[in-house]
Formats: structure tokens, C-alpha cells, sequence
């Protein structure tokens, strides 16, 4: 899979006095099944450039394609499709719902209830170490396991990109480390891009993009620059 942004403006509030530029300017190219983090201070334009790419947000000027396909020659609903389609989304609040147990979280996008479905949730859970919850509602479980059980919801539909918004901010290490490396995994089947304050999670990173004042300031695969 391939993102391609082009000369991509994000203006918010262009309908009142104050605005606010969140991206000036973005070109840029990803492609494959990497780890790409998106760095930068508060403010700095990061979750705009994730959704941006996500197709969440239309940007103000510019273009955003995936793959063959330019987000702004689709409809909305075409649009959508292929978000519920190709991408899976972890966000730094999980969203699920707190009255169904997790298991019936994970079959709601989809719609189904069938044999296997159910089957393909179950073993999400068992690789992602949470299968003894799934008949716990969310509320009855730790950060980590909740952040967990979002990453399970989120890979049902076998995305082929997988955005995470800050999805460690609200976990210990320990548990940020462990949602890293099933992310990580993840990265055989999958572009995985994360936007972060936290450099640290971003170790194993192929590609990082530094974001400062709407634009990128940098972009840096550290992993093939310490190679000999
Ligand atoms: N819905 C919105 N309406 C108006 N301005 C917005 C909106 N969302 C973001 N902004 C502004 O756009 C700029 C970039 O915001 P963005 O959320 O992309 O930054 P960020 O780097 O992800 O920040 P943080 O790390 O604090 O989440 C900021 O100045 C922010 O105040």
C-alpha cells in the first residue's frame, strides 16, 4: 500500500476570524508494511496529518491518495467504505462500549454474530493474551487489557494500514511496551503508523516523520541508517 500527499493544507476554522494552519505544505510518500511514527510537539499538526491520511479529515488544498485511489474524487460514503474496509484505528481512549462484553465489542463493526466470526475473535484475543476477558465488559479491565481489546476490534477486519492516535499515552510502560510490540508484530500484514509525544515507543520504528509547526521537519528510517 501507498499514501501519496500532495502540497497538502489543513486549515481549521477557515470560516471564522481566527484560524488555524494546522499542515503547510505536506508532500510526502509511504509505502509497505512498516512502522511509521509521526513525532512533534502539542499542536504541532501530527493528528492532522494522521487523519489526513486516514481520510478523517479533507484537507483544505492538496491531494491525499491510497494507493490508486484520491480521497478527493470520492464521495463521503465511498470514502468510508474503504476506511471500514483497508484501515483499523487505536486510538488514546479505546471507545469501546462499556454495556457489551468485550467480545461482543470486537463483532459489532462487523455486523456479524456468525460461527466463524466469532471464532476469528476469539483467537484476536487469545494472541493478543486477553481470551479470559472476553466476557468481561470493558470497565472491569485494566488500561492495558481495554487498550489490548481496541487493538483486537481494530485488526477484525484485516486492515492493510493500522493510524494509532497516542494509543500508549494512557498506559503504564510496561503496558505501552507490550501494545508497541503487538503493533510491531502487526508490521507483517500491515503498514502500522503512530503518532506519539513519546519517542521512546518509537524504537523500533522504521520510518519517523518529525512534524513541527504544521510541517515536516524531517523524516529519518533509523533503523537503515544504523545498519553497517
Ligand atoms: N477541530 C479543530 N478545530 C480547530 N483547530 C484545531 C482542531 N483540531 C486541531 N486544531 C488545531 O490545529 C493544530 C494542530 O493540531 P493537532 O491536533 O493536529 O496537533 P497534534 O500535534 O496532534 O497535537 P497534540 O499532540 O496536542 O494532540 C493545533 O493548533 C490545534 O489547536
Amino acid at each position: 500500500m501507498t499514501f501519496t500527499l500532495e502540497n497538502v493544507n489543513l486549515i481549521y476554522d477557515i470560516e471564522k476570524e481566527v484560524q488555524t494552519l494546522a499542515l503547510r505544505d505536506v508532500n510526502l510518500t509511504l509505502s509497505g508494511n512498516k512502522l511509521i511514527g509521526i513525532l512533534g510537539p502539542s499542536g504541532s499538526g501530527k493528528s492532522s496529518l494522521l487523519y489526513a491520511m486516514a481520510g478523517l479529515r479533507r484537507p483544505t488544498s492538496g491531494n491525499v491518495a491510497y494507493n490508486d485511489r484520491t480521497y478527493g474524487s470520492l464521495s463521503a460514503p465511498a470514502l468510508a467504505t474503504l476506511r471500514r474496509k483497508e484501515f483499523g484505528f487505536v486510538f488514546q481512549r479505546h471507545f469501546l462500549i462499556n454495556y457489551m462484553t468485550v467480545l461482543e465489542n470486537l463483532l459489532t463493526p462487523l455486523n456479524k454474530n456468525t460461527g466463524p466470526v466469532r471464532e476469528k475473535a476469539l483467537s484476536l484475543l487469545e494472541r493478543l493474551g486477553i481470551v479470559h476477558a472476553a466476557g468481561k465488559r470493558p470497565y472491569q479491565l485494566s488500561g492495558g487489557q481495554r487498550q489490548r481489546a481496541a487493538i483486537a476490534r481494530a485488526l477484525m477486519n484485516d486492515p492493510q494500514v493500522i493510524f494509532g492516535d497516542e494509543p500508549t499515552a494512557a498506559l503504564d510502560h510496561q503496558s505501552a511496551r507490550e501494545v508497541m510490540s503487538l503493533l510491531e508484530e502487526y508490521t507483517a500484514h500491515a503498514m502500522v503508523i503512530i503518532v506519539t509525544h513519546d519517542e521512546s515507543i518509537l524504537e523500533n520504528a522504521d520510518t519517523i516523520i518529525r512534524i513541527w509547526d504544521g510541517s515536516i521537519a524531517e523524516i529519518a528510517s533509523p533503523k537503515a541508517e544504523g545498519q553497517p
